[in-house]
Parts: structure tokens; C-alpha cells; sequence
């Protein structure tokens, strides 16, 4: 089922929560909904599950209006980051609990309840009370629960945040996975760009209520509309510019230079401040480096080695693979070379 979201305001009092929303969410399409805390992205998700009466707007499903539909009569499920289960119910009877109310027979619903079990990996646990489960095994009850309906539409409430870092990642691959599998249009609110970039098809990143960008994970990632998008998509390097590009002249990029135009950034006003981007994967350490810069720190956590360096009074930030073995030093203080690779995807961004 394809959603449509046109111009949507949504209030409490006084305060703008969500602002002017436009956005076409395509049939068995996953849309991450990313942004910091406040930002408006739940708002906009109990909107879309007629949780909250919309103030401004309209939400089409399948071209047809159902702005003013009450939310069982859209189709569309919920998992929350609570689980929202019933503790006191064994696992079966949570996941049967919306084919009851929808007065299913209850031999299907025995076949029904064992089936979605079995996609969620938790076979032979329907005897089980809720409190007896692990949060991540409640957590899989819980996509069950909102699996079972066969719903049009998924909706995500940050779900895995209760969980540890291993779980999160098996469970969004395990999210992912029956998504794909049964197409079914999803919107998954969470404030993770990493959880954004792997279990989406596309990333809508929002702040203070407004749509800043909506586009694939890698077009989001390396062609940020913002700054604002530029650091919340992962670890942006941002040299401000002067209005004589004056670092660009340092970097003596001429391709770069020469490419600005096409970005969206470099169209913007001019009295507005301006970037240089480049993520640390860009920046390449080595000894016939062009450019010198002082190290400020550096961490190693597995093969990759963050070293931040102090370039003309700009901190950078760079990325070494496999630092044990490369013959690179890193030493706090001392000088270090670098390259920076602006041929690809570097980008001058908009404050
Ligand atoms: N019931 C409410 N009454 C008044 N203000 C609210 C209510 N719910 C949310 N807000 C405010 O609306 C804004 C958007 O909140 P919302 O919960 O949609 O953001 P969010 O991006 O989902 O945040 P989080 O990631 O913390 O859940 C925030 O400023 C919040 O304080």
C-alpha cells in the first residue's frame, strides 16, 4: 500500500511539532524516519496510524483519503521500543490477540500464532509468559503480535532501543528480512543513523519538526542537503568556507573546484555559511601526504583507527585501516601527512 503524507502540521498548543510534511511512501517500501530526540518523528508516525486527530493536511493510502479514519480501520501495526505486551498472557495469547478481537476461528489462529512463531525464530515458547522472555525474545513476541494481522502497513516505534548492541543488529536484520519478504510498507522512527542506513530504503532526517532531507542511505550519507544532515548522517569533517573559497585554494583541488557548482550547496546564498565536506574515509593518512597537520588524539577499536588532527587550526578527523600493520604513527602532538580525497564525494554544504 503506497501512503501518501501532504502537508502535514501537526501541534500541541503552541508548539509546532511537526511542520508542512510532504512525503510519498511507495508500496513494500521501508522508510526510516531519522532525528534527534524532539524532532517530531513520532508525532508524524501516531499521525500516519491515526493515533493523533491531524491538524493540518491530508494522508492518502493507495490514492484514498483516510486522513479522518480511525486507526483500525487503517491497517497498519505498531511495535514499540516497550513492547507493549500483556505480561500477565502467554506468548500466544499476545500474538493471538488481534485475530480474537478480529473474531478469527480459533484453528486458524492455533495455525496463525504457530507460523509467525516460526518467522520470528521463537518456536515452542507459546506456552511461555511474557515476564519469562528475554527483552529481545519479547521483542520478537511483539513483531509477531504485529505480523500475525497481516497488516498494509508496519509502524516502528524505536523498537530495538531496549535492546543490547548484538540483539539490535540481528533483530533489524530479522526485521529487514520478513520486510522484504512479504513487501510490506514500513516506517521505522528511530535515532540511530546506522539502524537508519541498514534497515531502510530510504532515510527522511527530520529536526525540529521539518523535513530536511529524504533520499537513499548512500545520497543522504555523501550528499547531505545541511550541515545539520551532514553530521547527524555519521562523522563529518566541515571546513567553513570564506567567501573566497580560501580553503579550497589550500586544498588546491582544481576537480573539486571545478565540480562545486553541480552541488546543492554550492548554489546557496552567499551571505550563508558555508562547508567543506569530507568524511574521515576520505581523508588518507601516509607519509607522502600533501597536507601536515598535528595529531590531537587517535583510538583504535578493532581495525579501524580514528586520528584527529589539527589542520591550520580546523580539526579533522581521519580514518586508518588496519593501523597495526600500516607503519603509520600516530603520536599525540607530533606531525602526521595526509591526503584528502575530494575527487568523489566531497561537497560543500549549507549551515
Ligand atoms: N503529548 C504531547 N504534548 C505536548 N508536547 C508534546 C507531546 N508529545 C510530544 N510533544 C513535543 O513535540 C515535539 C516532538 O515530539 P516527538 O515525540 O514527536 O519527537 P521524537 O522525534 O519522536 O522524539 P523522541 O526520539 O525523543 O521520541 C517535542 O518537542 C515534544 O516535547
Amino acid at each position: 500500500m503506497g501512503i501518501e503524507l501532504k502537508e502535514i502540521t501537526q501541534k500541541y498548543g503552541d508548539l509546532i511539532a511537526v511542520n508542512n510534511a510532504n512525503l510519498f511512501i511507495e508500496d513494500g517500501e521501508m522508510i526510516a524516519l531519522l532525528g534527534p530526540s524532539g524532532c517530531g518523528k513520532t508525532t508524524l508516525l501516531k499521525t500516519i496510524a491515526g493515533l493523533l486527530p491531524l491538524h493540518q493536511g491530508s494522508i492518502l493510502s493507495n490514492e484514498k483519503d483516510i486522513s479522518n479514519l480511525p486507526p483500525q480501520a487503517r491497517n497498519a501495526a505498531m511495535v514499540f521500543q516497550n513492547y507493549a505486551l500483556f505480561p500477565h498472557m502467554t506468548v500466544a495469547e499476545n500474538v493471538a490477540y488481534g485475530l480474537k478481537i478480529n473474531k478469527c476461528a480459533l484453528s486458524l489462529i492455533k495455525k496463525k500464532v504457530e507460523e509467525i512463531l516460526d518467522i520470528v525464530e521463537l518456536p515452542g515458547l507459546n506456552q511461555r509468559k511474557i515476564s519469562e522472555l528475554s527483552g529481545g525474545q519479547q521483542q520478537r513476541v511483539a513483531l509477531a503480535r504485529a505480523l500475525v494481522i497481516e497488516p498494509a502497513m508496519l509502524l516502528f516505534d524505536e523498537p530495538l532501543s531496549n535492546l543490547d548492541q548484538n540483539l539490535r543488529v540481528s533483530m533489524r536484520r530479522m526485521i529487514r528480512k520478513i520486510q522484504q519478504e512479504y513487501r510490506i510498507t514500513s516506517i521505522y522512527v528511530t535515532h540511530d543513523q546506522e539502524e537508519a542506513m541498514s534497515i531502510s530504503d530510504r532515510i527522511v532526517v527530520m529536526k525540529d519538526g521539518v523535513i530536511q532531507q529524504i533520499g537513499l542511505p548512500g545520497e543522504v550519507y555523501l550528499n547531505p542537503r545541511n550541515r545539520f544532515v551532514a553530521e547527524f548522517m555519521g562523522t563529518a569533517n566541515l571546513l567553513e568556507l570564506n567567501e573566497d573559497d580560501e580553503i579550497i585554494q589550500l586544498l588546491e583541488c582544481g576537480k573539486w573546484a571545478s565540480s562545486r557548482d553541480n552541488c546543492p550547496g554550492g548554489e546557496s546564498n552567499n551571505r550563508q555559511k558555508r562547508y567543506l565536506l569530507f568524511r574521515p574515509e576520505d581523508v588518507e593518512v601516509g607519509a607522502e601526504g600533501n597536507f601536515e597537520g598535528t595529531v590531537i588524539w587517535h583510538e583504535t577499536i578493532g581495525s579501524v583507527t580514528r586520528v584527529s588532527i589539527d589542520f591550520a587550526g580546523n580539526e579533522i578527523i581521519a580514518e586508518i585501516r588496519n593501523y597495526y600493520k600500516s607503519g603509520i604513527n600516530c603520536t599525540i602532538g607530533e606531525k602526521i601527512r595526509f591526503n584528502i580525497d575530494l575527487a568523489g564525494d566531497g561537497h560543500i554544504v549549507p549551515d
